[in-house]
């Protein structure tokens, strides 16, 4: 019986042993070994483990950016095939805007790549820059915007075209310790009022627990999923939470899946 006969609603993302190799040879190098992972839609999957354990290999190999050498990956389905360029947005650890436009023809940008209509793309851009609170910095340059606010930019670009998917890779990781605090609360809030699908890779714990309706565990030597599991804290989360014994559960078993003291 397939998952749809059975009542399930299928995973939107199916990852199954999916394995990636770097090079040939003796240059061969495993990035990945052995990941499988599913994601409904709606979900926002907090992906941590240490650096160079695969986690942008993994968001790549989904962005289709990258092929695989082992396993399978399946998104979408038959009724509605997913289209990687249209259907994936990207937020990295530096907002990467483009100097020379304002903002808001930086959120523009995606509607240039995929030809978009743009009085419909200018509206949605200026309905993206009020989700993220950017409300009033359109016409101003990336230089005036402080890096949290630049980072709320690039997150409206990647909304801008309403893909499917969002790959976060460690989207806050340059910014200060209070801004990025702040930006979880506030990509928490994005993410429940947009309901899109996230994977947002990060090295921290906290966050990771914080940020996750699920969280997946990765290590390296070799690379591997080492853990999938819920984060059952309730909505909408808060930052005192992590002062919680159930948040406290969740961080101990992280850190005891990566092997850290
Ligand atoms: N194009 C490439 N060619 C060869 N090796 C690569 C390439 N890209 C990544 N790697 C290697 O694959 C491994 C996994 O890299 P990846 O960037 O996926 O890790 P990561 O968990 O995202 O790391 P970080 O947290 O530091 O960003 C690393 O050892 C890296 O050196």
């Amino acid at each position: 019986m397939t998952i749809q006969e059975a009542g399930e609603i299928a995973p939107f993302i199916r990852m199954q042993n999916v394995r990636k190799v770097y090079g040939s040879g003796d240059d061969e190098f495993v990035a990945v070994s052995d990941v499988t992972l599913n994601v409904q839609e709606g979900e926002m999957v907090s992906l941590v483990g240490p650096s160079g354990c695969g986690k942008t290999t993994v968001l790549k190999i989904l962005a289709d950016l990258h092929g695989y050498e082992g396993g399978t990956v399946d998104i979408g389905d038959a009724e509605h095939p997913f289209v990687p360029g249209r259907d994936v947005g990207m937020v990295f650890q530096q907002p990467l805007l483009l100097k020379w436009r304002n903002i808001i023809d930086n959120v523009l940008l995606p509607a240039d790549i995929l030809g978009l209509p743009l009085k419909p793309a200018r509206d949605r851009a200026r309905d993206l820059l009020k989700l993220v609170g950017l409300e009033g910095f359109e016409k101003r340059s990336p230089h005036e915007l402080s890096g949290g606010m630049q980072q709320r930019a690039a997150i409206a670009r990647a909304l801008l075209h309403d893909p499917r998917v969002v790959l976060m890779d460690e989207p806050f990781g340059a910014l200060d310790a209070l801004t990025r605090e702040r930006m979880n609360l506030e990509l928490l809030r994005i993410w429940e009022e947009s309901g899109k699908t996230i994977l947002f890779v990060t090295h921290s714990i906290q966050e990771a627990v914080l940020m996750g309706s699920k969280c997946a565990v990765m290590t390296s030597g070799p690379a591997r999923m080492a853990a999938y599991f819920d984060i059952e804290l309730p909505y909408p989360r808060k930052l005192d939470m992590r002062q919680s014994a159930e948040f406290g559960e969740y961080a101990r078993k992280i850190y005891d899946l990566l092997g850290v003291e």
